[in-house]
Order: C-alpha cells, then structure tokens, then sequence
C-alpha cells in the first residue's frame, strides 16, 4: 500500500457504490471523498466543475445516477439528464481538473438474446429507458474525457439504500412466500466489492497515465450467474441461518410479473477484459453475500437514513 492515500472524489453521498466506497476507502490507502447535493447537482451542471474542484481529487468516480428504472419510463428526460448531461459533465470536470474519471455503468446497455455472457465488444441495444440513458451517458463521458475507464456493473446489492436484497429480505417479514421472476439471468454484485475494485482501478489509471490499455470499457460484476429467483433463495437460505426473516420462493415467469420497464432476460458480462488488463476480479456473488445479508439483518446502518 502507498504512503500517501490516493484522494478520491466520488459523486452521490448516500447511494449504494458511495457509500461503499467511502466506507471501504480506508483500509485500502484511499481518501474517499463524498460530494453530493446540493453541492452536486447532475441536472446543474454549473454545481460539477466547482464541487469536484473543492475536494482537489487525484481521481473522480462518478457513481451518482438516476438508477429508478421502472420510474424512469415515465420520466425519461429526468433520467436523460442525469444519466447522459450529468455524467458528461461530470466526465467534462474531471477532464478539466486534469484527472482520470471512472464512471459506472450498466448490464441494462444489453437486450439480453445472445445467450452467453457479453464482451466490451458486443453491440449494446437497450430494452429501456434506464439501459437507453445509461448508454448514452457512456458515450458522453467518453467524448468528454479521454482519461477515462467505463465499469459495467449489475444488480448491485449491498446493507445500504434501495436494492433486490433489502426488498427480498423487508417482504419476508410479512409474507409466506414471494413472487420471483426465474427467467432473467445475470449476475449479483456486492457493491462492497465494487468499491474494491474500483479503488483498484483508480489506483492503476492515476499511477500509470500513458497506458492506453487501462483506458476505456470494462466489464466488471461478481463471479458466478442467478436468476433473480436464485438470489432470492440463496437471501432466504443465509437469513433463515441467522434466525431472520425467509419466505419460500415461487418462481416465475416474467410474463407473470409486468412492470413498467421491458427487462432482457440473459445479460450476463464476460469480465475477462478486467482481469487481463487491470488484474482485478471481483468474488464469487455467493461469497459476498452473506456479509450482506449479516448486515442488513443487523440494521444498523440503515437506522435514521430514508429507505
Ligand atoms: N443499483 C444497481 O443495481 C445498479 C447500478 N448501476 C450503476 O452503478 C452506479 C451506482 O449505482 P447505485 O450506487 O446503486 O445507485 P443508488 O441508486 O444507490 O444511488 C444513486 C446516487 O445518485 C445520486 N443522484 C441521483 N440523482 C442525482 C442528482 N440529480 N444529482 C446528484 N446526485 C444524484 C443519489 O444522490 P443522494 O445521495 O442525494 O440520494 C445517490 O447518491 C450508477 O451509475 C448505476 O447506474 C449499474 C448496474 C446495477
Ligand atoms: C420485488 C420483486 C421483483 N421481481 C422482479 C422484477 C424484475 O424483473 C426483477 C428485478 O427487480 P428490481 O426492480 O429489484 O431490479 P431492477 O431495478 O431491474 O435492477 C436493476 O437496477 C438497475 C439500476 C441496473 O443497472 C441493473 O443492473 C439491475 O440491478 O425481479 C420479482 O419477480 N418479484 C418481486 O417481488
Ligand atoms: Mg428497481
């Protein structure tokens, strides 16, 4: 580990990657910086340049985005100014300052039909508003900041804020059995881990600026695959071992769950590309899970925080 902590600027102050990189930083050698509204706000672009510069980072991770993804079918300019304007200013910051950014983005970019896992290097279509404005916001930080590394990551769950894990864990507290889609495959991800693995990224983009290989696009979620079903038995499985809540899953089909926005069935990443090029890979999902699961049954840190 280096002497000097690598000062890292992250957007958003309490959402999922935020809050675990902020709490991950230390023990990695990083001083996580949280800059969040209204100091930031993604849809004032105004706010970015002079709250990134405030916190003078050797690094900016843009982990800030409007990641309602139903909600965003019916309010797709909200979205679009977040996703897309906000990260390209974010990105745009970043460039002034003279630093790299990491930005993070989205299995959702994919339509989920070729049934295996997808390369950097597949064509992405969207099915969504969400997937379409993550998408372009991929584009706009390119565009913006050439020192840039984009991470795709997926169905991130974690102790903190609004994911599939917390929902699962909250319905069992009051019900028997729940509804699970098992036709939508892809691949859980700990955002305790992503932090990880974004600090490490960072740290290879900041101390080697002219390597053009740790730039661009990179795929980037927890080992292994599920449907959304299977995590959540494997949620109920862990809880049940702790004396919390569980509920028997019945699995089915996504024709009999409807929601605002469409959802592709297989979006599954080949993270090869990241492990070749900036050694990392990020455990197993089964693996990360469980320290999750301990946590959001401990409560704690969600107590006093808005769900
Ligand atoms: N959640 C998931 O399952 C997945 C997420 N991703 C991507 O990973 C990244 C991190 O996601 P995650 O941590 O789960 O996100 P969360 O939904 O947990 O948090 C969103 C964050 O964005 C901030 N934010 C939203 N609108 C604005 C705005 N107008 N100005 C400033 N900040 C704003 C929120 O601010 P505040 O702190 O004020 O609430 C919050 O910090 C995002 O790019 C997301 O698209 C990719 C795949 C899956
Ligand atoms: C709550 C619930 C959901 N589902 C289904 C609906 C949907 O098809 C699937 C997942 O539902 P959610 O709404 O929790 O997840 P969703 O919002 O689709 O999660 C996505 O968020 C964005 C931000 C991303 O970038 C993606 O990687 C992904 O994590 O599970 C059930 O079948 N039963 C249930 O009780
Ligand atoms: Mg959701």
């Amino acid at each position: 580990m280096s002497a000097t902590p690598l000062r890292i600027a992250v957007t958003g102050r309490e959402g999922q990657v935020a809050r675990a990189l902020a709490e991950r930083g230390p023990a990695l050698g990083a001083e996580v910086v949280c800059v969040g509204r209204p100091a930031l706000d993604l849809t004032a672009p105004a706010t970015i340049l002079p709250a990134l510069a405030a916190a003078a980072p050797q690094v900016v991770v843009h982990a800030a985005a409007y990641t309602a993804v139903d909600r965003a079918e019916g309010e797709p300019d909200l979205a679009h100014a977040v996703n897309v304007e906000g990260a390209g200013a974010v990105a745009a910051a970043a460039a002034r300052l003279g630093v790299p950014v990491v930005h993070l983005s989205t299995d959702y970019v994919f339509d989920g039909r070729i049934g295996r896992p997808h390369r950097e290097d597949d064509a992405p279509a969207p099915v969504n508003v969400y997937g379409r404005t993550k998408l372009a916001g991929e584009a706009a930080v390119a565009a913006a900041a050439p020192d840039h590394a984009i991470l795709r990551v997926a169905w991130v769950y974690s102790p903190f804020g609004r994911n599939f894990v917390r929902t699962m864990l909250a319905l069992a507290a009051t019900r028997n059995a729940v509804r699970v889609v098992s036709d939508q495959h892809g691949a859980p991800t700990s955002a305790l881990a992503i932090a990880d693995g974004v600090i490490a990224v960072a740290r290879n983009l900041v101390a080697r600026p002219d390597e053009a290989a740790l730039r661009g696009l990179f795929h980037m979620t927890g080992a292994g695959e599920a449907t959304w079903a299977d995590l959540a038995e494997a949620v109920f499985a862990e809880s049940a071992r702790l004396g919390g809540p569980s509920a028997r899953v019945e699995r089915i089909g996504t024709v009999d769950y409807p929601t605002p926005a469409v959802r592709a069935p297989d979006t599954r990443l080949d993270c090869n590309r990241l492990a070749a090029v900036h050694g990392v890979a990020l455990p197993h999902w089964r693996v990360s899970l469980p320290e999750v699961v301990a946590r959001c049954l401990a409560g704690k840190e969600e107590e006093g925080r808005t769900p």
